[in-house]
């Protein structure tokens, strides 16, 4: 049991394949720390460096050592997510996700803007005139581009669009020129982000996520300076790590949109028995246990993260 509790506490590697290929992740990596206060994940996506997974580690520190702020709610509304896949798979996802809100992949690499507005339209047929719609850009888009699209795509009724350009002064004019509220979401990584895109008028709403933030208490923060309405979503996690987004979801003193924590839907496995998906649409404030034989079945060799484990510790000082 003694050496369990050691390869636990010095962080078990994973390897979960994706349902649907996403980001361009086909399948999804990261260590599980287990620390007095339960387990935390660190899964920093492969391109991020050393001083960019500092803070990834931290919020994985603070799931292990301290734990999370009281909530101030007993459950979390979600939206389902819906890759950039075909108008059937998008319809099967909603119909499955039972969610009243969904956030749809648009500007994917490759594909034609007939597949976006087909995409979109079928999400909407799926979910019935009292859904809600929301996009999901990734910055693909240029200011005309996404002026453009918003407008074609805005037939269907869209909640708001999720980082539509790359840049604060693209999605300012983004802003000045639809009616469709903007998100900022790749937009926001350090604590002095939101409050940069406050200054540049480029956002109605800011996307906290809780590992690139460094933690639940740093978004919290940084959801109070900016003073933006805040959605919580995820970076893809296991249920530990889903874990975190929802803590961060439950202590928000406002919550006025679904967030975008139902993701353990696209992933084949998971590591807990009882895993972090959506019942009626909400995702209860809870804290899951880790499986033992789950995750024995998507382990991985550590020594790589927990290399990277130690290069994150480094940057941060
Ligand atoms: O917000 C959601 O519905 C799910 C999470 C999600 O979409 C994302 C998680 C991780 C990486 C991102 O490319 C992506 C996003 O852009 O919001
Ligand atoms: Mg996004």
């Amino acid at each position: 049991m003694a050496g369990t509790a050691g390869r636990d506490a010095a962080g078990r590697a994973f390897s979960i394949p994706m349902r649907t290929r996403f980001r361009g992740v086909r399948s999804r990596e990261g260590l599980l720390v287990r620390g007095p206060r339960g387990w935390g994940e660190f899964s920093p996506f492969a391109e991020y460096g050393p001083t960019e997974c500092a803070r990834w580690w931290a919020a994985c520190r603070e799931a292990a050592d301290e734990g999370w702020p009281e909530p101030v709610r007993r459950s979390v509304p979600v939206n389902v997510t819906v890759p950039a896949v075909g108008p059937e798979e998008a319809e099967r996802i909603v119909a499955a996700g039972g969610c009243r809100t969904a956030k749809v992949k648009v500007a994917e690499r490759g594909q034609d803007p007939s597949e976006d507005l087909e995409r979109v339209e079928a999400v909407r047929g799926a979910l019935g005139p009292s859904g809600r719609v929301r996009v999901d850009a990734n910055g693909g888009w240029d200011a005309d581009t996404a002026v453009r699209m918003l407008r074609a795509l805005d037939r269907f009724d869209l909640e708001y669009a999720e980082q539509p350009c790359p840049t604060l002064e693209e999605l300012a004019q983004v802003r000045r020129r639809t009616d469709v509220p903007v998100a900022a979401d790749e937009s926001i990584r350090k604590a002095e982000d939101p409050m940069r895109v406050r200054a540049a008028g480029a956002a109605d709403i800011v996307v906290l996520k809780v590992q690139p933030l460094g933690g639940v208490r740093p978004a919290l923060r940084v959801a109070e300076a900016c003073g933006l309405p805040a959605v919580v979503s995820s970076a893809v996690e296991t249920s530990v790590g889903i874990a975190a987004g929802v803590a961060l979801a439950a202590a928000l003193p406002e919550l006025p949109y679904a967030c975008g924590l139902a993701t353990v839907q696209l992933l084949t496995a998971d590591v807990c028995a009882d895993p972090m998906l959506p019942v009626d649409g909400e995702l209860p404030v809870r804290r899951p246990e880790v499986d033992p034989g789950l995750l024995e079945a998507v382990e991985t060799a550590p020594e790589g993260w927990r290399d990277r484990m130690a290069a994150a510790r480094a940057a941060a000082g």
